[in-house]
């Protein structure tokens, strides 16, 4: 039953890649929901290697050209301060094959229980180096091979991947004894090339990189820069001697990142002894070819290139200076502006390197005290030069690259934001790698559509991008830790391998003349073309030297090429018309999709929009409601005080009150009064009217009164002038007869005429006491004639009132009309004459008690005026008042 394992960092999974990579064999176990999985993943690509390429590509890839990727495993051994946490998760069942089984605490094993995964997991490799290994045995597996390769022409690369802390610095670099893949082929290649190296440091023009050539002045620069980076390491080397503390720190700019003493110690100890290392020289090297050996050291930091061949340590620390990418003609990546040095022994290039990681970012994290912090890559280039050749032109450039990758790690273990990010930026870097792996492999199907490989995701990538499309052959190794602690991650790192291992070579450039000389064989009728070419060339050719064939032989390659061309243009043609017809269908699909998504988000949120406007709308009218009630209640009142005032004013006017509609009083609202308005104002017309007809009817009625009542009046108003006359003489009599007693008194005191004085003063009572009968009979007839009006004012009062019941003003006294009632305090008076009544006795206010004592006086007998004439104050009013009058009654 094939299974599916979650594919590591995003790549596919294998059940869609249907390749026999992940498979199970073990016997099922599981629930009823669940499918059944087996109990043992089993991960094998290196065993049926043979078999799996012919069924994946027949007549698709040349198998004799073809080969798989080279995957080695390595298992480092627990430190002391490990001891016992392997648990016994990691063994090895044979030298291809390794089991892993989940411990306890790991995640695996939860998912396990939960039966997602299986918690045992085989894995198979090109070959597997346990902990015991040695760092020869490891030398002899993987790079030994490799440099002979490279001495041959052959591009070559060879990486490290796995888990922090899982010994892959340890496996490139080594330590003492140990020396690592890295100085032994480097101590190798020397030895090699004993003899035949190429020492002339002014060759001119060198074929540099692909792309450019040096000129002597940049081949100066180099050699100076050469120098001065021995130089240096010299310089350290002896400074170490006398103290074992930690290098400088943040060089190169780099501040949060450190350089560790004890890493720098390993690589100051890396024996390079050819004899110690057991490496042997000779190798089968083309004759007359000679060598120039060249090195470059750089690495990827956060996504960045950074030179570490660029500045020496003891240098000020300054800002790093980051390289870019390019493409070469063929469009090759390459790093620009890249520091090439030549070098003459390993032990100068291992100086170098040494000189290098003095720049290289390390910093100490919670698995490992000197975690490499970015990707290092250490480059050696091979210069074979003819020597005879015009100016020393180098032939051929063949590359061997070592590439110490930074351990994947859990980014949520940093506490650090520096260590985070870094983190971060590795696991991306990684990824890239895994998800360009996978798509190489997917390629591979001719079968199937191609997939685009990723490489422009990451500059770790677009720089090995060679190696995966031709230009060479890689190999990885992997490291892993048998810690129980990290199973998790390590079970990753070689499912990552796993996808690898699937990966075969492209065509390398030294096949590409083979597949054209193939080419000619097959298209060439029975094999006539073998003719042409000596069979004892042929071999020269396939090594890649075309220019051995005859003018008729490569005229046929050009024909055979062309065709071959229009053949591939064809096919392309018909594959780009399918792939835009996919796109198209598939583009469609998308967008009637998207359509449709669209047009429902549109009609949900114009529904939703729609609602929401709705509950606004309601919001508003509710408080525009609530407003305009509060307002309208505000204005009602308002009117209210104005109707109150204005009825006041009529009502001192003289006007009958307004009074306000019932439904008014009660608050209406607004829209109801104004369309009572115009009732009220017909209402008030009628009013007005019927006031015109009330005064018509008062005058008609004072008319008709006049006859009656104006006899009377008439009457009493000629008594009254009569009486005022009296009252006008008997004040001057009575001021006459005041002076008289004056002058009497005076008389009386100096003469003897008291019988005459007697006499006067009787004359004068007399007379008062006529007077006084007099102001009776006008009091009476005045009483009589008030009494007349007050009749003729009610019946005023009965005509003004309104003719409908609506306008009836209530009988209040109050709201009396000052023509229809008098006020009480005047009611005995009459209106007309008062004024008369007031000036006749203009020179006192008539007060109660002042009033009493006139009143008193008014009983008085003439002597007592006499007596009082006689007092210092001034003289009493001669004529009683009102109110002495009401009391004599
Ligand atoms: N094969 C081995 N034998 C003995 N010790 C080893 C071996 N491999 C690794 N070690 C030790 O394990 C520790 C971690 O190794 P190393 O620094 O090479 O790990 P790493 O994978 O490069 O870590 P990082 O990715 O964090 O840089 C070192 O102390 C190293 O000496």
């Amino acid at each position: 039953m094939a299974l599916c394992l979650s594919p590591p960092y995003g790549c596919r999974s294998d059940e869609e890649e249907e390749m026999a990579v992940f498979e199970s064999t073990a016997a099922e176990h599981g629930g009823m929901a669940r499918p059944r999985l087996p109990e043992i993943s089993v991960i094998s690509p290196g065993l049926e290697t043979r078999s799996t390429i012919t069924q994946l590509k027949p007549g698709n890839v040349d198998e004799g050209t073809s080969e798989r990727v080279k995957v080695f495993l390595r298992i480092r051994p627990l430190t002391d301060s490990e001891e016992g946490e392997e648990q016994g998760c990691v063994s090895i069942q044979d030298e291809q094959t390794l089991l892993l089984r989940a411990p306890a605490e790991s995640q695996n094993m939860r998912m396990a229980e939960r039966g997602i995964t299986q918690s045992i997991h085989k894995f198979s490799f090109s070959k597997i180096y346990g902990p015991a290994s040695t760092q020869q045995q490891l030398y002899e597996g993987t790079m030994k091979k490799m440099v002979n390769d490279v001495l041959k022409g052959e591009n070559r690369l060879l990486y490290t991947y796995g888990v922090t802390n899982s010994g892959k610095t340890y496996t490139i670099q080594g330590c003492g004894r140990e020396a690592g893949l890295l100085p032994r082929a480097l101590v190798s290649l020397f030895r090699k090339v004993q003899g035949r190296l190429y020492g002339a440091m002014d060759l001119k023009p060198v074929l540099y990189q692909d792309v450019r050539q040096l000129d002597t002045c940049e081949i100066k620069a180099e050699e100076i820069r050469r120098n001065s980076l021995l130089k240096e390491d010299e310089n350290q080397s002896s400074r170490r001697a006398g103290t074992t503390s930690a290098w400088d720190s943040g060089i190169g700019g780099l501040s949060s990142t450190t350089h560790i003493a004890s890493q720098l110690e390993d690589t100051e100890s890396v024996c390079l002894d050819p004899d110690s290392l057991s490496l042997s020289g000779g190798a089968d090297l083309e004759e007359g070819v000679q060598f120039s050996i060249w090195v470059s050291f750089f690495e990827i930091y956060n996504e960045f290139l950074y030179d570490l061949l660029d500045a020496s340590p003891s240098q000020q620390p300054r800002k790093r200076v980051t390289l870019r990418l390019s493409d070469d003609k063929q469009g090759n990546p390459y790093v620009k502006d890249l520091t090439w040095i030549q070098i003459r022994s390993a032990e100068e290039a291992w100086r170098i390197l040494k000189a290098g990681r003095r720049n290289q970012s390390f910093a100490s994290t919670h698995l490992n005290q000197n975690s490499s912090r970015s990707h290092s890559i250490f480059s050696i280039r091979v210069l074979h030069v003819h020597p005879e050749a015009s100016s020393g032109q180098a032939m051929r450039i063949s590359e061997l690259t070592v590439c110490d990758l930074a351990g994947s790690e859990r980014c949520k273990e940093h506490r650090n934001g520096e260590r985070m990010k870094e983190a971060n930026n590795i696991n991306t870097s990684l990824l890239t790698l895994g998800r360009c792996i996978a798509a190489l492999r997917h390629n591979q199907n001719k079968s199937r559509p191609a997939q685009v490989v990723p490489f422009r995701d990451s500059k770790l990538t677009r720089i090995l991008q060679g190696f995966f499309c031709g230009r060479g052959t890689s190999s990885m190794v992997v490291n892993i830790n048998p810690c129980s602690s990290i199973y998790d991650e390590t079970l990753q790192a070689l499912k990552f391998s796993a996808i690898a291992t699937q990966l075969v070579h492209g065509p390398s450039t030294k096949t590409r003349v083979a597949y054209i000389l193939s080419l000619l064989q097959e298209q060439g009728p029975n094999g006539k073309d073998k003719t042409v070419i000596e069979e004892e060339e042929e071999s020269d050719v396939e090594d890649g030297d075309i220019t051995l064939l005859n003018m008729e032989y490569l005229l046929q390659v050009i024909d055979v090429l062309r065709r071959e061309v229009q053949r591939q243009r064809k096919e392309k043609e018909v594959l780009e018309a399918n792939v835009r017809e996919e796109v198209v269908s598939e583009m469609t699909e998308l967008i009637k999709r998207m359509q449709e998504g669209f047009t429902e988000s549109l009609e949900a949120q114009s529904a939703l929009l729609e609602k929401r406007c709705e509950d606004k709308v309601n919001i508003l009218q509710k408080y525009w409601n609530q407003f305009y009630t509060q307002e309208m209640k505000e204005r009602d009142e308002e009117i209210e005080d104005l109707t109150a005032a204005l009825e006041e004013k009529k009502r001192q006017e003289g006007d009958p009150p307004i009074t306000a509609p019932l439904a008014e009083t009660q608050g209406p609202r607004r829209s109801h009064r104004i369309s009572s308005q115009t009732e009220v104002n017909r209402l008030r017309a009628e009013l007005s009217q019927c006031r015109v007809e009330l005064l018509a009817k008062t005058q008609e009625m004072k008319l008709e009164a006049t006859g009656t009542a104006g006899a009377l009046t008439n009457a009493a108003e000629r008594k009254l002038q009569d009486g005022q006359r009296n009252l006008h003489q008997l004040r001057q009599d009575l001021q006459k007869l005041g002076v008289d007693l004056q002058s009497g008194e005076r008389a009386c005191c100096s003469s003897t005429g008291g019988e005459r004085l007697r006499r006067t003063l009787k004359a004068a009572d007399q007379r008062i006491a006529k007077q006084n009968q007099i102001l009776l009979e006008l009091q009476n007839d005045l009483t009589l004639v008030k009494a007349d009006l007050r009749r003729k004012a009610d019946t005023l009062a009965g005509l003004a009132q309104p003719p409908t019941a609506t306008f009836a003003a209530p009988a209040t006294p109050g709201s009396c009309n000052k023509r229809v009632c008098m006020p009480s305090e005047v009611e005995n008076r009459p209106p007309q004459k008062r004024p008369f009544l007031h000036s006749l006795f203009p020179t006192r206010t008539p007060t109660r008690k002042y009033n009493t004592r006139a009143a008193q006086e008014a009983t008085l007998t003439p002597s007592s005026h006499i007596l009082r004439s006689r007092q210092p104050s001034p003289p009493p009013s001669p004529v009683p008042t009102r109110w002495a009058l009401r009391g004599k009654r």
